[in-house]
C-alpha cells in the first residue's frame, strides 16, 4: 500500500489530562474530527504500554470510520500494536532510520523541528512532515524549547540549504495555537518560496473545549478566511506635506471618536505620566496588572501596552496570558523592551515576551532594538546605548537597514527613538525628525511614546503602520510646541499634555497642523523604499 497523501489542515494532538469535565478522550476526539481536524495524533505521556495501545485501538476506531490517519506519539511499539497511519518523533525519540525501518516504507513519520540545527540534522532523513514549534510558549508542554516566535518561525522557513528533504515538505506548526493567533501565525508566515505551512497542531485549545466540533468549524473557517487584521492593508501616500496632513487628520478623527480603552502593563515609575498622556492624547487608560483579569480586559480593550520597564521574573505568566488574551481578540500589542541590552534578566524578558505571541509594534531605543535584532549591547541602565551611529549618510543607511531587518523577522512595525526617529513595517522605512531635548531629562517621555502608538492604533487598525506614523508626527510635534516659552523640564512636562490634548480634540486639529507654525517647526520625513530586488533604494524627503 502506498504512502497515504494526508491532508494536514487541522492536525489534533491529544492530551487526555485537559478534558472538559465527564467527556472521554474517545467522544472528544469524534466531535473534533466532526468539526474538521484531518489527523489525530495520539500523545499519551502517563498510559503504561498496556494501557497506551488499548486506548490507540480505541480511538483508531474512531479515526478509520471518518477515513482520518492516526498518529503515535513518541512510541514505535505503540504504533505497530495498533498499526496505527503514523508515527511522530522527537529528538529524544526514535530516531527516523531506525523507525522507518520497523514501520515500513508505508507508514507516516514526522518529526519535530525546535531550531535550525535540528533542521540541518535531519538532512536525508525519509520522514513525511514536520512539526514546527512551539511558536508560542505552552503551558501543555512545561518542558519545551524556547519558542520560536514569529522571527524564529520565519528564519527556519527562508532556510534554503537543506538539502535531502522532499521540497515542500509539509508543515504543521505547534506550541499555544489557537482560534486568536493562527491567522497572524499563518500570515506571518506567508510569503516563503523554501518551506510553507499547511496548518496548525493543537492541543489545549480544542482538547479542553466544551465544545469542539464548533471550535474546529471555526478553526477552519480562519484557515481559508483573509486575515482579519494587518499592519499595511490600507495604502496611502505621503508624497507631499499634503498628504501627510490630510493622513494625520483622518487617523485622529478616528481616535477622537472611539475613545479606545488601553490596558497598559509599565513600569512603576511611569504609570501616572503615562495614563495622562493616554487621556490627552484620546485614549482611556487602565493599568493593570493582574492576571486575572487580563482575559476580561481584552475583550473590551483597544490595544496593550507592555512596557517591561521594572519587570520581575514572577510578571512572566502575566505578559504571557496578556499578550495571549489580547492576541485572541485581535487588539494591538505594542511592546517596549525598556532597557533590553542592560542585564540578563532583561534579554530573557524580551526573548519571553517575544516567544509568547504576536507583538504589533516594537518601541525602543538604538541600544534595545539593537538587543531585539540579537547584537550584545552594553547599556547605559535603561537609557540608550552611547549611540554609534548618527542620522546622516551611510549611518543613516545603517539605521534604516536595521530597522527594516527587525521589521522583517517579526513581521512587524519596528520605530528606533532618537533624536530622529526611524519606523519600518519591514519594506518602507521612514525617519521622522522632531521632538525636543526637554524630552531627555522628563522621565517616561519616551515610555509614553508607546502609548500615543497604542491609542492612534487602536481605532485604525487597518492601517497601523500609518497610525504609527501620525503617532510619532503628533508626538514630536506636541514635545516642540510644548518647549516653547516653558522655563523648564517641569512646565514643559505640563505643556506637552496640553498641547497632545489640544491636539486629539476634534475641534481645530486640522486648523493647527495647517498654521504656518507647522512650517515653521521644520519638521520632515525621509523615506526609503525598496528596489525589485529588496535592496533599500534612494531616500526621499518630504519638508512637513
Ligand atoms: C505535530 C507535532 N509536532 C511536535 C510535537 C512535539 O513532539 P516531541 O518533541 O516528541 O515532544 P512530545 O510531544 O513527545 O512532548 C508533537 N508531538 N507533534
Ligand atoms: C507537544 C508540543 N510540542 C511543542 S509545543 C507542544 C504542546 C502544544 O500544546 P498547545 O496547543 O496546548 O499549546
Amino acid at each position: 500500500m502506498p504512502r497515504p497523501s494526508v491532508d494536514y489542515s487541522l492536525y489534533l494532538v491529544t492530551d487526555s489530562g485537559l478534558l472538559p469535565k465527564n467527556r472521554s478522550l474517545a467522544e472528544q476526539v469524534e466531535r473534533a474530527i466532526r468539526g474538521g481536524v484531518t489527523v489525530v495524533q495520539l500523545r499519551e505521556k502517563k498510559l503504561s504500554t498496556a494501557e497506551f495501545i488499548k486506548r490507540g485501538r480505541e480511538i483508531h476506531e474512531i479515526t478509520r470510520k471518518y477515513n482520518v490517519p492516526l498518529i503515535i506519539n513518541d512510541r514505535v511499539d505503540v504504533a505497530l500494536a495498533v498499526d496505527a497511519e503514523g508515527l511522530h518523533v522527537g529528538w529524544d525519540d526514535c530516531d527516523v532510520k531506525t523507525a522507518r525501518e520497523l514501520l515500513g516504507p508505508d507508514k507516516i513519520i514526522g518529526v519535530s523541528i525546535t531550531n535550525l540545527d535540528e533542521l540541518s540534522r535531519l538532512h536525508g532523513a525519509d520522514c513525511d512532515y514536520l512539526g514546527v514549534g512551539p511558536i508560542y510558549a505552552t503551558n501543555t508542554k512545561p518542558d519545551h524549547d524556547p519558542p520560536l516566535g514569529i522571527s524564529g518561525l520565519r528564519d527556519l522557513l527562508q532556510r534554503k540549504n537543506f538539502e535531502g528533504l522532499p521540497s515542500k515538505i509539509p508543515i504543521v506548526v505547534i506550541g499555544g495555537v489557537n482560534t486568536g493567533n493562527l491567522q497572524w501565525i499563518k500570515w506571518a508566515a506567508s510569503g516563503e518560496e523554501r518551506m510553507s505551512i499547511q496548518g496548525p497542531a493543537v492541543v489545549s485549545a480544542i482538547i479542553s473545549s466544551e465544545d469542539p466540533e464548533d471550535l474546529c468549524l471555526s478553526f477552519r473557517k480562519l484557515l481559508t478566511a483573509p486575515p482579519a487584521f494587518a499592519f499595511s492593508q490600507h495604502e496611502f501616500k505621503l508624497d507631499d506635506a499634503a498628504e501627510v496632513y490630510t493622513n494625520i487628520s483622518s487617523i485622529l478623527k478616528n481616535v477622537h471618536e472611539h475613545k479606545s480603552m488601553i490596558h497598559h502593563i509599565t513600569n512603576d515609575v511611569v504609570k501616572n505620566f503615562s495614563a495622562n498622556v493616554c487621556l490627552a492624547a484620546g485614549g482611556s487608560p487602565i493599568m493593570s496588572e493582574n492576571i486575572e483579569e487580563t482575559a476580561d480586559l481584552a475583550r473590551i480593550n483597544g490595544a496593550f501596552v507592555l512596557n517591561m520597564g521594572t519587570a520581575s521574573p514572577d510578571a512572566h505568566p502575566l505578559f504571557f496570558e496578556a499578550i495571549r488574551s489580547n492576541n485572541q481578540f485581535g487588539n494591538p500589542v505594542v511592546f517596549d523592551p525598556v532597557g533590553a541590552g542592560a542585564s540578563k534578566l532583561r534579554r530573557s524578558t524580551t526573548a519571553v515576551i517575544l516567544g509568547a505571541g504576536y507583538i504589533d509594534v516594537i518601541k525602543g531605543n538604538e541600544g534595545e532594538i539593537r538587543t531585539v535584532a540579537g547584537e550584545t549591547v552594553e547599556m547605559r541602565g535603561v537609557d540608550s546605548v552611547d549611540t554609534i551611529l548618527d542620522d546622516e549618510g551611510e549611518s543613516s543607511k545603517t539605521k534604516a537597514l536595521l530597522v527594516s531587518t527587525v521589521a522583517q523577522r517579526h513581521k512587524n512595525i519596528v520605530v528606533m527613538t532618537g533624536v530622529t526617529d526611524w519606523v519600518s513595517d519591514g519594506k518602507s522605512v521612514i525617519a521622522i525628525s522632531g521632538g525636543h531635548m526637554l524630552q531627555g531629562v522628563v522621565t517616561g517621555t519616551g515610555c509614553s511614546l508607546g502609548t500615543v502608538i497604542a491609542t492612534m492604533i487602536a481605532n485604525n487598525r487597518n492601517c497601523k503602520f500609518l497610525s504609527v506614523i501620525v503617532a510619532i508626527i503628533v508626538y514630536n510635534y506636541a514635545a516642540m510646541r510644548a518647549a516653547e516659552g516653558v522655563e523648564g523640564p517641569g512646565s514643559w512636562a505640563v505643556a506637552f499634555i496640553d498641547w497632545l490634548f489640544r491636539l486629539s480634540g476634534q475641534s481645530g486639529m486640522d486648523a493647527l497642523f495647517r498654521k504656518p507654525e507647522f512650517k515653521e517647526l521644520g519638521m520632515s520625513l525621509e523615506i526609503w523604499g525598496r528596489d525589485s530586488e529588496g535592496n533599500l533604494g534612494e531616500s526621499k524627503k518630504v519638508r512637513l
